[in-house]
């Protein structure tokens, strides 16, 4: 049981999680701290958390458990708004999409990782964003990635780990640099071809003639476009490293198709959409 949750950033990820745990009847009070005000009281209108403050200080104060979500750019500015106000034994977790960048940020905030603090990643979500696009299921049969450190401590680690099972998720526990590299590759890359498709195709057109007819393989492609782009534009500078090494392999994948069209060689871009249809399916199959 949490006794006192609190959630810095009550916005999808933030919200869900709120809710989540209450559905599941496993936390007393829930403290919700942002910067928009309608936003805090849309979400104790819908009963997400209990009370809000604008002041990170009094949102942690006397909380058995701290979740961060709100935006990568802005973590460094809570760490340090939340640095003097913690008890000793208060848990703090986060769910940035990057890692290696909430660890440093922590670390210059705090001058050190403070033990306590367990770097975590929810691989779930939407492309919609603010309290009113949370829900309870959200985490549910869905992965959570944990990067604890060598100095986090075990007991603070058991504790997030037992919050996102009671949220339904399967936990996963994996390296700072391993998560960024994976995540680089499954997830910031491809919102990095939605983004770059919907946009060149915007521009290639000064009517909206392309998006009329496009196909049901286009929606499917282009979800992911309209996700938050602040989110998505401090993403991008978190993991600009492993982000743009996968851009760059995926720049020579894309050479040695549009080579292959162009000499029409019809072997090898059926060996290459086998080879992709084959590695999809396996990977659906896995899922279920
Ligand atoms: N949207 C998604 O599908 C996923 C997002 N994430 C990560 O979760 C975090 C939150 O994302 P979402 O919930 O989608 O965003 P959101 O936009 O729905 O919610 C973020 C909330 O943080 C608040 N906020 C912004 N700056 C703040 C500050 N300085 N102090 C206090 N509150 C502040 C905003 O007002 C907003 O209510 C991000 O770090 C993102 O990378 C992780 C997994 C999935
Ligand atoms: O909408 C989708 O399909 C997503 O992929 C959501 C998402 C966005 C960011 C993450 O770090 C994790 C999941």
């Amino acid at each position: 049981m949490i006794e006192r949750l609190a959630i810095i950033g009550v916005g999808l990820i933030g919200g869900s999680l709120a809710r989540a745990l209450r559905a599941a009847g496993a936390v007393r009070e829930v403290v919700g701290c942002g910067r928009a005000l309608p936003n805090l009281e849309k979400a104790r209108a819908f009963g997400v958390i209990d009370r809000f403050t604008q002041d990170p200080a009094e949102a942690v104060r006397n909380a058995d458990l701290v979740f961060v979500a709100v935006p990568l750019g802005a973590m460094r500015g809570v760490f340090d708004a939340i640095r003097e106000h913690l008890q000793p034994e208060t848990v703090i977790t986060d769910g940035g999409s990057v890692k290696g960048s909430v660890v440093l940020d922590a670390s210059a905030a705090f001058g050190a990782l403070p033990p306590r603090l367990v770097p975590g990643h929810p691989i779930a979500g939407t492309e919609h964003s603010g309290v009113e696009a949370s829900f309870a299921e959200l985490y549910r049969n869905r992965r959570v990635i944990l990067t604890p450190l060598p100095d986090t401590d075990p007991d603070a680690l058991a504790r997030v780990q037992t919050m996102w099972e009671t949220c339904g998720a399967e936990v996963t526990l994996m390296s700072v640099a391993h998560h960024d590299e994976v995540l680089a590759a499954t997830s910031h890359l491809p919102h990095m071809l939605a983004f770059g498709l919907v946009d060149a195709l915007a521009r290639m057109r000064e009517n909206d003639e392309i998006f009329r007819y496009a196909a049901g393989g286009f929606r499917d492609f282009t979800r992911i476009a309209s996700s938050n782009p602040v989110m998505w534009r401090d993403i991008c500078l978190a993991n600009r490293e492993a982000l743009s090494a996968m851009l760059a392999r995926f720049g020579v994948e894309m050479t040695d198709l549009a080579e292959s069209i162009r000499r029409a060689d019809g072997d090898h871009l059926l060996e290459i959409f086998a080879r992709a249809k084959a590695a999809r399916d396996r990977s659906i199959e896995q899922s279920h």
